[in-house]
């Protein structure tokens, strides 16, 4: 043992460090928990006891966005509403509750959201009593899936199962349609006895002008990617890594109304709004709507409509929790967004597949200079096209099993962005054999495994 004073003093103050850091972190960490928790109960106004419980399960942040919606017309309407994720919901909470809402979309193949898998797990799983309940169900969808809403009809099965009585019938709506919101909107003046609609603006879009359209991979075997950048009309608006772009769809542009969603590949920091976008084709060779006009008609210098939305589900860690992005195609968009965020703190690893090396190498110079700068730490690509690799992003996944697990046993968070067919359930897949299956859905249930695929 030492007995120089010198040292005592180092080690001394290295351990008060220590515990003022652990202090600061737990701190920090029950503050952001508070600040959830007046979010979600600063609606609920003054009778608190009545006040209608509002729940939404999303994937994307459209239902989350009409759940704070719904909370503001009653709250306008002058009846209380409470806003809580499924990730919060339990049995106890919907047995004492009189009136519930619920936001409930579907994704994969007629799956629950991320955030409602624990629900369904846990609480799903067996009937409650809820015969206190009276309940009204949003079950957000699109009709080009097979199971058109199948998670919210799960979700409207199992609470009639448990005893709970609907106040309406479920109110299903296809692809953000507008008319089935409107009818949503009048159940909630029932509820609030409003004869006057509710002030419910429909999301605005603001108007963005395309500066930038670079061809990504020319010379690709697959569709042609392109490399589009937006500057704002106006102000810019704020956003953050994993968050997603609806861009508007006009007669006007020669395509059907409505809207297409993207993930951002850059962040305000860059004052400009960034994608990369796959020419999509039909059998027949034609240009598909959106993907066709977006890289194809609009010219540098015109104006569009988008507007950006908060898609929480894939927001990113904090600086130091080490990170490991997986995808493949253009779903480098949003893993690019979240490598833009990352300072050389927590380390990242990009798991990243293509078809060519040659061609299919997006952002190849910056991932380099990624590597050199020490936000990117480790860096596994495979061309499936080319000879000697012809290996899928999975593949990677499963050669790297050790380190993979020796990454979440240090805290990394897993965060995969691509295409849903193929990628998202092989690298799934992967992921159960590597990790265990157990582990998966628990980083699942904790937010530490979260998927952005289309
Ligand atoms: C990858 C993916 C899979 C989807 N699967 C289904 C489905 O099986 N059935 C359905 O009705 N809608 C499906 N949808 C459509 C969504 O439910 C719809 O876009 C919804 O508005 C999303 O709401 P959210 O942003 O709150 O998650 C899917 C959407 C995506 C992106």
């Amino acid at each position: 043992m030492t007995s120089d004073p010198q040292r005592w003093l180092w080690a001394v103050g290295a351990v008060v460090l220590w515990l003022a850091l652990i202090a600061l972190t737990v701190w920090r960490q029950r503050r952001a928990k508070a600040a959830a928790r007046a979010q979600s109960t600063a609606m609920a106004g003054a009778g608190e006891g009545q006040a209608v419980l509002v729940a939404f399960a999303s994937q994307t942040g459209f239902g989350e966005e009409l759940a704070w919606m719904t909370a503001r017309a009653l709250g306008d309407g002058g009846v209380g509403a409470r806003v809580v994720s499924f990730n919060d919901l339990d049995a106890e909470t919907l047995k004492a509750t009189d009136r519930a809402l619920l936001i409930v979309s579907t994704t994969g193949e007629g799956d629950p959201p991320d955030s409602a898998v624990r629900f369904v797990r846990k609480i799903m799983g067996a009937e409650a009593d809820l015969s206190n309940l009276h309940f009204g169900l949003l079950a957000l969808g699109d009709r080009s899936y097979d199971a058109f809403c199948g998670f919210g009809h799960a979700v409207d099965g199992w609470l009639r199962r448990s005893g709970a009585q609907p106040l309406f019938d479920t109110v299903e709506v296809d692809d953000g349609d507008a008319g089935a919101i409107r009818h949503w909107q009048h159940q909630l003046n029932q509820i609030t006895g409003s004869v006057t609609a509710p002030d419910w603006t429909p999301p605005a879009y603001d108007q963005w002008r395309l500066v930038e359209r670079v061809l990504a991979n020319p010379g690709s075997p697959g569709g042609e990617a392109h490399h589009l950048a937006f500057e704002p009309v106006g102000a810019l608006p704020d956003w953050a890594a994993g968050d997603i772009a609806e861009i508007g769809l006009s007669p006007r542009d020669g395509v059907t109304p409505g809207s297409r969603e993207y993930s951002i590949a850059s962040l305000p920091s860059d004052g400009r709004v960034e994608f990369l976008i796959r020419l999509m084709r039909h059998a027949d060779g034609t240009p598909g709507l959106a993907s066709g006009w977006l890289t194809q008609d609009l010219k540098v210098g015109d104006v569009i409509d988008m507007r950006l939305r908060a898609n929480r589900s894939f927001h990113g860690p904090s600086d130091e929790t080490p990170m490991i992005l997986i995808g493949n195609g253009t779903g480098i968009a949003g893993l690019r967004a979240h490598l833009k965020a990352r300072t050389a703190a927590g380390g990242a690893w990009l798991l990243f597949g293509e078809r060519t090396q040659a061609h299919d190498a997006f952002f190849d110079a910056e991932l380099q200079a990624w590597l050199t700068s020490g936000v990117l730490t480790r860096l596994d690509r495979s061309f499936s096209r080319d000879a000697g690799d012809g290996r899928y992003v999975q593949a990677l996944v499963t050669a790297a099993s050790d380190d993979l697990r020796a990454w979440v046993s240090r805290g990394a968070v897993i965060y995969v962005c691509g295409s849903l067919e193929g990628m998202a359930s092989g690298v799934h897949a992967a992921l159960e054999q590597a990790l265990g299956a157990d582990v998966l859905l628990q980083m699942l249930e904790d937010g530490r495994y979260r998927r952005d695929v289309y």
